[in-house]
């Protein structure tokens, strides 16, 4: 069953378009990332799903209806870009506090604090709360009720490295047990392993959108293999001549680009000379966002 149902959507802050003709969806189990810039769009898509906003034009369907109706909202949870709670409440009463809100069961509350790396905090004012603190607070409050749809706005702003692991290890969980996920976030690197399609949002158009092997094919960036190798000037000069794109690195490596398909023809090529070590890199999700909004730009994408 499809979670989120985003069909053609044109969305207006009063005069100003903001969305122009979104269709997107989300399926149980799934994690799309949606990227874009600052003002791309993802927060007013977000809303849209929130029924915070009602589409200017087009439909927004939520678990097979509209997303405004009560017991569908209960069955979401969403964390915020920017989390605020009452500096006075400690963690366990905030949680509480939301709970009653949400009508879930109170019994999860301490278990929510645990599963966030809160228990040893939670009779702590959040004032006293460190920012990464007041992230993981925020999303055991997006995780009350046990939703089946979660919306995460930048959720690994101000969690160090570790906690950031941590967060996409709880994602990839909540994913098995079916719980769908839209995470959006600025924070390209290490997500990639964690989402399942990539959403790339530019000037309120959506540039792409599909898994990471089939965006890096629609736009035919190369695989780069890096080399140690005893002459690198040599084979530069020798590459270059052959029409390939190389680049000299320091410490005698060389790197090639591999098109579709020509990954082992190189390879055999390369590894007849002197080769002492070797590395292939396919395009990263980086890499695809830069393209895809690099594009958007050149070719006057803006509304
Ligand atoms: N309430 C509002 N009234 C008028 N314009 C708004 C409102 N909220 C957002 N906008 C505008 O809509 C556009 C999209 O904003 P949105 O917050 O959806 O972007 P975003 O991709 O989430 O950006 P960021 O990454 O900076 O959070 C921006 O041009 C923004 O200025």
């Amino acid at each position: 069953m499809k979670l989120i149902e985003l069909s053609s959507i044109n969305q207006y802050y009063g005069q100003m378009q903001v969305l122009s003709n979104i269709s997107l969806s989300l399926e149980e189990g799934e994690v799309l990332g949606l990227f874009g810039h600052n003002g791309a769009g993802k927060t007013t898509c977000m809303k849209l799903v929130l029924g915070l906003l009602k589409p200017t034009e087009g439909s927004v369907s939520v678990f097979g209806g509209l997303p405004t109706e009560a017991q569908r909202r209960r069955a979401l949870g969403y964390l915020p870009e920017n989390v605020t709670f009452y500096p006075q409440l400690t963690g366990l009463e905030t949680l509480r506090h939301f709970a009653r809100i949400k009508g879930a069961s109170l019994s999860q509350v301490e278990e929510l604090l645990d599963k966030v790396g809160l228990a040893h905090a939670s009779q702590r004012r959040v004032k006293t709360y460190s920012k990464g603190m007041r992230q993981r607070l925020g999303l055991a409050q997006a995780l009350l009720g046990q939703p089946r749809l979660l919306l995460l706005d930048e959720p690994t702003v101000g969690l160090d490295p570790i906690a950031t692991q941590e967060l996409y290890q709880l994602i990839d969980s909540l994913r098995c047990q079916g719980t769908g996920i839209i995470l959006c976030s600025h924070v390209l690197p290490g997500v990639e392993a964690y989402i399942d399609r990539a959403a790339i949002l530019s000037h309120g158009q959506l540039q792409a959108v599909g898994t990471l092997a089939q965006l890096a094919e629609q736009v035919g960036l190369p695989a780069w293999i890096r080399v140690k190798i005893t002459e690198p000037q040599k084979w530069h000069d020798h590459l270059s001549g052959l029409g390939h794109q190389v680049r000299l690195l320091p410490g005698r490596e060389l790197e090639v680009a591999a098109p579709n398909g020509d990954k082992i023809s190189l390879l055999r090529t390369l590894l007849h000379e002197g080769v002492s070590d070797v590395e292939i890199h396919r395009p990263t999700l980086d890499d695809l966002y830069r393209h895809y909004v690099i594009c958007a730009a050149n070719t006057g994408g803006s509304l």
